[in-house]
């Protein structure tokens, strides 16, 4: 069957991202938890991209102003941590640098979640979060934890997505079995992806990171480039879990299916719709 019309503008545009991303490998700085900075630094590179994971306060007035985009992650937050995380997130938004915000298990803490608003107060370009870290921001309420993990559907978080994006100015991306992406406005679906990449630690902060390189080479629409990174990530792990016995060779047959990404095989597997 020929894929429908819209499809097929996703599918080019989805390739053209990854193509860019390839060609001009931008520098993302990660201030990312420690359970996950292998993880992101890996899709970065196997992506294209160049991956500096450089979170000390001190350095972030010489290094950040050369980036170009910053993924901020608060996994593993502590008090020490908050000030570079805000210094790097201010040094963009005053250069025009995009930047993402993964507010991971942000209902873990009151401070967490205080420090997650803070954040959001410094213009993140995109928060991407999974279904219950956005209902928890979209409220500013925490609700039940389960610490990084979700215990809602995706789909459970459009209307919190939506609102979250029209106060904070931000796109939201919501993760999970679709992948939600909304301006507040707008609201796409990406079905890309499989359910064992929920069984690896840091397949969501990882996809933060990839945001982030993809909004480097498009920050004039960061909508377009967040819905082209989950695709793309998506896709990877379709392709890798038919490769793999179980989520630790999924792991690597990610990155390797992310590395040898192909045009016929994006554009094949590009499963992208609007909702409503
Ligand atoms: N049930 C699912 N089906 C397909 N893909 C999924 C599913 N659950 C998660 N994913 C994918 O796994 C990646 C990580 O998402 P998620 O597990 O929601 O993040 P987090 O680890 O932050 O909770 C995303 O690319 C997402 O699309
Ligand atoms: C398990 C865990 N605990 C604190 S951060 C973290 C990693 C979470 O990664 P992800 O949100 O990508 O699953
Ligand atoms: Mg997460």
């Amino acid at each position: 069957m020929e894929p429908k019309p819209e499809q097929n503008e996703w599918s080019s545009g989805v390739w053209a991202h990854l193509t860019d991303v390839r060609r001009r490998s931008p520098l993302v700085q990660c201030i990312t938890n420690f359970v996950s900075m292998d993880l992101v630094a890996n899709t970065l590179l196997s992506a294209g991209a160049s991956p500096a994971m450089v979170h000390s306060v001190v350095e972030i007035p010489d290094f950040t102003p050369h980036i170009h985009a910053l993924s901020i992650n608060v996994g593993t937050l502590t008090p020490e941590w908050l000030p570079s995380m805000k210094a790097a997130a201010e040094v963009a938004s005053q250069l025009g640098k995009p930047w993402v915000l993964d507010p991971a298990a942000v209902s873990c803490s009151g401070f967490r979640l205080k420090s997650c608003l803070e954040l959001i107060g410094l213009k993140p370009t995109v928060i991407k979060g999974n279904g219950s870290e956005i209902i928890a921001l979209s409220s500013a309420s925490p609700g039940q934890t389960k610490g990084a993990d979700s215990s809602h559907e995706s789909t459970d978080a459009i209307e919190a997505a939506k609102s979250l994006a029209l106060t904070s100015g931000a796109v939201v991306a919501v993760s999970g079995a679709a992948d939600i992406v909304t301006d507040g406005n707008q609201v796409i679906g990406v079905h890309n992806g499989t359910k064992m990449m929920q069984k690896i630690t840091a397949t969501g902060c990882s996809l933060a990171g990839l945001i982030a390189a993809f909004l480097a080479i498009d920050s004039s629409r960061p909508l377009e480039a967040t819905v082209s990174a989950m695709s793309v990530f998506g896709i990877a792990g379709e392709l890798g879990e038919a490769l793999a016995n179980g989520p630790a060779s999924l792991r690597m047959h990610l990155i390797d299916s992310l590395y040898g990404l192909d045009e016929t095989t994006v554009r094949s597997r590009v499963n992208i719709t609007r909702f409503g």
